[in-house]
């Protein structure tokens, strides 16, 4: 079995700052979902969608799933993805992440393919990126307790786990100005993005 077959997108979320349901972003009149599904599709054999609005996906080939643990964010997200994947390893990534870094996903599943770890997940200082990160298919009963303590925080999760974090400066070989993790939360940085890549916003 390929222990790295699947990969999960999350687009399940309120996107209360964006003001706009970000699964349905558009760039340069592409749905920013799309470009995610084609990059991952070089890597992963099997991709998951995991949306609070599955009509929206009709007719699309991938499989879409809904929270089954509802309301507590992103956590949820993870739990229905590695419950409905097929693979030891599920990497996830979340829908208003524009630049996926194949380099780096496949250098991650290079450092915990001989490993049995619950996580790979990059470091950020003191913090972590939840996304771009491989999750163990084991961690579900791990989520299921964890929320059922109303505890959302996937860090605090991560910590009471075996998990293999990568550093910062590793990380860093790959996307020195870190924008393999970057995420759209405000339409600000939504217009910081597009004017990166020479865009502007139409809707
Ligand atoms: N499946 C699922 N995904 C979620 C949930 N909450 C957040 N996410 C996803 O997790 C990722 C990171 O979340 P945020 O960037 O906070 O997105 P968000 O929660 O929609 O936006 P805000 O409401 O502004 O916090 C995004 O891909 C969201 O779609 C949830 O309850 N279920
Ligand atoms: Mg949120």
């Amino acid at each position: 079995m390929d222990k790295f077959k699947s990969a999960v997108i999350l687009a399940g979320g309120k996107s209360t700052r964006m003001e706009f349901d970000k699964q349905f972003l558009k760039i340069n009149k592409r749905r920013l979902m799309d470009n995610i599904i084609n990059k991952l599709k070089q890597e992963f054999e099997e991709i998951i969608i995991v949306t609070n609005k599955p009509e929206y996906y009709l007719g699309l080939s991938h499989k879409v799933v809904s929270d089954e643990i509802k309301q507590k964010g992103p956590l949820s997200g993870i739990h229905i993805g590695l419950k409905e994947s097929s693979s030891k390893y599920i990497y996830f990534i979340a829908c208003d992440m524009p630049i996926i870094n194949i380099d780096y996903i496949k250098y991650m599943k290079n450092e915990i393919n001989n490993k049995d770890v619950s996580a790979c997940v990059t470091k950020l200082g003191d913090w972590i990126e939840p996304f771009n990160a491989f999750y163990n298919k084991d961690l579900i009963n791990d989520i299921e307790n964890h929320l059922l303590e109303d505890r959302r925080s996937v860090f605090s999760l991560l910590k009471k786990l075996n998990t293999f974090y990568v550093e910062e400066k590793d990380a860093r070989k790959f996307s020195p100005n870190w924008d393999m993790f970057l995420n759209l939360n405000t339409k600000e940085d939504l217009s910081n993005y597009l004017h990166l890549i020479g865009n502007e916003f139409n809707g």
